[in-house]
């Protein structure tokens, strides 16, 4: 088997001083689609966060994207999530600008020059999540599941190892959740590997894959009743 492409070993996550999850022991390999659910408040954020390099690593072992968590230095951090893909609950696009606009604002930030190469990556993206004729658009003239495809398009950019969504369909209707699942689903389809924190069992019986929970500090993977 290929390497996985995370690893944590014992680990424990830390907001503060505050134990959240204890003997975190959680593998991922390329192409995997591995659901993080439990109640509010469990731990499933401050999992992603210690992944992305947002909270440290200070108890065990944790490799993601051939980065060592626990010896993340300040300066890795960006570069560590360029080869990450994280996509919020809240879309946190940037208002005063449109789509393509600001998909172009990150490229540029991640060192791209060629005008051409970065259009042409940018309508790629927005074909993947079937938002390619909306690129004029600012986001306030987009509905949430709209505004959520382009933070997937926007994710995917940088052809990222990793993709961590937390609760990308939070603030969404169940109809459209189940449209932006369908967007990642095709994406894993097509070999990306993602981790999705959720609380919403609908979408799990809909789409069932891999499942880890957050529970009383720990996290173990629940296997799904066929339905
Ligand atoms: N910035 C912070 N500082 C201190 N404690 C925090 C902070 N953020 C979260 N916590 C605490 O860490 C624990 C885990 O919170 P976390 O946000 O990771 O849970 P969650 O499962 O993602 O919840 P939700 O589904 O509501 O987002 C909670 O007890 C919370 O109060």
């Amino acid at each position: 088997m290929s390497n996985p492409i995370l690893q944590l070993k014992n680990a424990a996550i830390y907001q503060g001083d505050n134990l959240v999850l204890s003997n975190v022991n959680v593998e991922m390999y390329k192409g995997d689609f591995v659901y993080l659910i439990g109640k509010t408040g469990t731990g499933k954020s401050s999992f992603m966060k210690t992944l992305y390099g947002d909270l440290p690593l200070t108890e065990g072992e944790g490799q993601i994207v051939d980065y060592d968590l626990k010896h993340l230095k300040e300066k890795d951090i960006p570069f560590l999530r360029r080869k990450l893909g994280v996509v919020f609950q809240d879309f946190k696009l940037l208002t005063d600008r449109t789509v393509n606009d600001n998909l172009l604002f990150v490229l540029k930030a991640t060192g791209w020059k060629d005008k051409v190469k970065m259009n042409a990556r940018v309508e790629e993206v927005l074909a993947k999540v079937g938002m390619k004729t909306k690129g004029f658009k600012f986001p306030h003239e987009l509905s949430g599941g709209e505004q959520q495809r382009v933070a997937i398009a926007r994710a995917l950019l940088n052809d990222p190892e990793l993709i961590l969504a937390d609760e990308p369909t939070g603030n969404l209707d169940p109809q459209t959740s189940v449209e932006v699942m369908e967007v990642l689903q095709d994406i894993n389809k097509n070999g990306n590997t993602i981790l999705m924190a959720t609380h919403d069992y609908a979408l799990l019986l809909k789409y069932p894959s891999k499942t880890l929970k957050c529970d009383e500090n720990e996290v173990y993977e629940v296997v799904q009743r066929k339905g």
